[in-house]
């Protein structure tokens, strides 16, 4: 048995906040702000993950008016996810993913990157794909203040 699920997320830039994407810490002059650590690529990945078993979004499971989230690290949010999935009997088959940011440059964290999620999903990491692309200086992305992402996930169960 095949599922997908698909994710998008967007979190604005703010002064004096570490920038956190895909579980890395990346050097920058501003980070994105949120109830947690504001990383735009996991919280994507597991809205996919979500999506592919059935479970809603990370809103429900992980409400932003619980103080118990605030400052929550989204490396933690998305091995929770995982283990729905894994509770369901599904394993990884790959999953892609897109960070549209006019600045910084993401290339040279990517491979750093894909080896987070991958530990996090526990798979390899040949099963997950990051890339990143501007916007063309166009909208919210293009002007700087801020990060989206989108995530396609595929799972398998075997029975
Ligand atoms: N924040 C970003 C955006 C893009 N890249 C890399 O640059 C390539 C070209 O970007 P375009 O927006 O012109 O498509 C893109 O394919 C990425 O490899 C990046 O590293 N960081
Ligand atoms: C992760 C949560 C919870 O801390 O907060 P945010 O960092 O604001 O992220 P968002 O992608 O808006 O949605 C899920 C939230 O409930």
């Amino acid at each position: 048995m095949l599922r997908i699920g698909q994710g998008f997320d967007v979190h604005q830039f703010a002064d004096k906040r570490p920038l956190i994407i895909g579980g890395i810490e990346i050097p920058y002059e501003k980070g994105l702000i949120g109830h947690s650590d504001a990383d735009v690529l996991l919280h994507t990945i597991a809205d996919a993950a979500l999506g592919a078993i059935g479970e809603g979004d990370i809103g429900r499971h992980f409400p932003d008016t619980d103080m118990a989230n605030k400052d929550l690290d989204s490396a933690l949010l998305l091995e929770d996810v995982w283990r729905l999935v894994k509770q369901k009997g599904y394993d990884l088959v790959n999953v892609d993913c897109t960070i549209m940011a006019q600045k910084p440059k993401m290339a040279p964290y990517i491979e750093q990157m894909r080896e987070r999620i991958a530990g996090l999903l526990e798979a390899d990491k040949a099963r997950v794909n990051v890339k990143a692309t501007t916007t063309e200086k166009l909208g919210f992305v293009g002007r700087g203040e801020g990060i989206a992402a989108m995530a396609v996930l595929l799972i398998q169960k075997n029975n």
